[in-house]
């Protein structure tokens, strides 16, 4: 009975941070401070969690970082008018909206009136069209560079590989894709995009050298889906109620570990694999956004 190897997220991310933390200090010697502005509208009690989790290794790292927590019946011009001020504040150099954003609200409004240079999530439409077309002067959005990152510090090679992502979504599954699909070191894969209406599933996901699975319903991967030595990475996250938690639930992943285990040859846990890599890929990002509204200004 063999067992997959884990592909912690802690050591790669924490190989990321001493990077970034080096280049907060060369930037502090020339005195500017990088800082990331967090905005959460409502209170979410999830959102809370990961924004503190942000800000608080912003501070680790040397990071600035504000929270601006706006009411969920606030106005969608409240937000507006506020990016508008922290968009023109150059000693803000990145700005987070924390989704979800309530459902009245027009997100796509919203991520256009930031400045994309100022876009850490690399959410905005110039900057997904640079992913696009491979032009590295955008931002890479956070989980799916934290995935190729991951990948490439325990040497999983994508080179040729049949990448098979479950999930379309524009936060992982989209931008992953044309990340993945891209010429070039830690890409030049074979990419398969699956979804709700893919005929066959499993047909696609038994193919596979390495299979994403970003869809958000636990324990949807099971070990009969995969290819024997396949390396599986696990991005979706639910929480379930579990009262014999301290916390009173229990977070779970997109893979049922029981049976995926037994047949894949790496697996990423979750939680502890690519969460801990989004917050490093956030806070590098903020860095280059500093670097780049400090070196490169007109
Ligand atoms: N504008 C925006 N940008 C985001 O990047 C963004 C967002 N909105 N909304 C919510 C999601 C979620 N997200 C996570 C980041 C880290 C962990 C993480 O580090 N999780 C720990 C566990 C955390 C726990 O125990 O609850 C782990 O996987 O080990 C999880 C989730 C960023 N998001």
């Amino acid at each position: 009975m063999s067992q997959a190897l884990l592909l912690e997220g802690r050591p790669a991310a924490d190989a990321i941070h001493r990077k970034t933390a080096e280049r907060v200090k060369r930037l502090r010697e020339r005195g500017i401070v990088p800082k990331i502005v967090f905005i959460r509208v409502g209170e979410d009690p999830a959102s809370i969690v990961y924004v503190r989790m942000k800000e608080r290794k912003a501070e680790e790292l040397g990071i600035g970082s504000d929270t601006v927590v706006l009411s969920d019946t606030a106005p969608q011009e409240e937000l507006l008018s506020l990016l508008k001020v922290l968009g023109k504040d150059p000693m803000v150099h990145g700005i987070l909206i924390q989704a979800p954003l309530p459902s009245d609200m027009d997100a796509i409004q919203i991520v256009r009136a930031l400045p994309p240079e100022k876009d850490v999530d690399g959410f905005h439409p110039i900057n997904m069209g640079k992913l696009l077309l491979g032009d590295p002067s955008g931002f890479r959005p956070c989980t799916p560079a934290g995935i190729i990152e991951l990948l490439s510090f325990y040497q999983v090679d994508t080179c040729g590989a049949d990448v098979v992502i479950l999930g379309r979504g524009n936060i992982v599954g989209k931008p992953l894709a044309a990340l993945l699909m891209q010429k070039g070191p830690k890409a030049n894969a074979t990419v398969t995009v699956v979804h709700s209406s893919s005929r066959d599933i499993p047909e696609h996901t038994r193919r596979a050298d390495i299979v994403v699975c970003a869809l958000g319903k636990p324990a949807f991967l099971r070990g009969d889906m995969i290819k024997p030595g396949a390396v599986v990475v696990d991005v979706g996250v639910s929480r379930v109620i579990d009262p014999t938690n301290p916390r009173g639930y229990r977070l779970i992943g997109d893979v049922d570990v029981e049976s995926v285990s037994q047949v894949a040859g790496k697996l990423t846990p979750n939680p502890g694999g690519v969460g801990p890599m989004t917050i490093a890929m956030l806070l590098a990002n903020t860095v280059d956004a500093a670097e780049r509204l400090t070196f490169n200004a007109s």
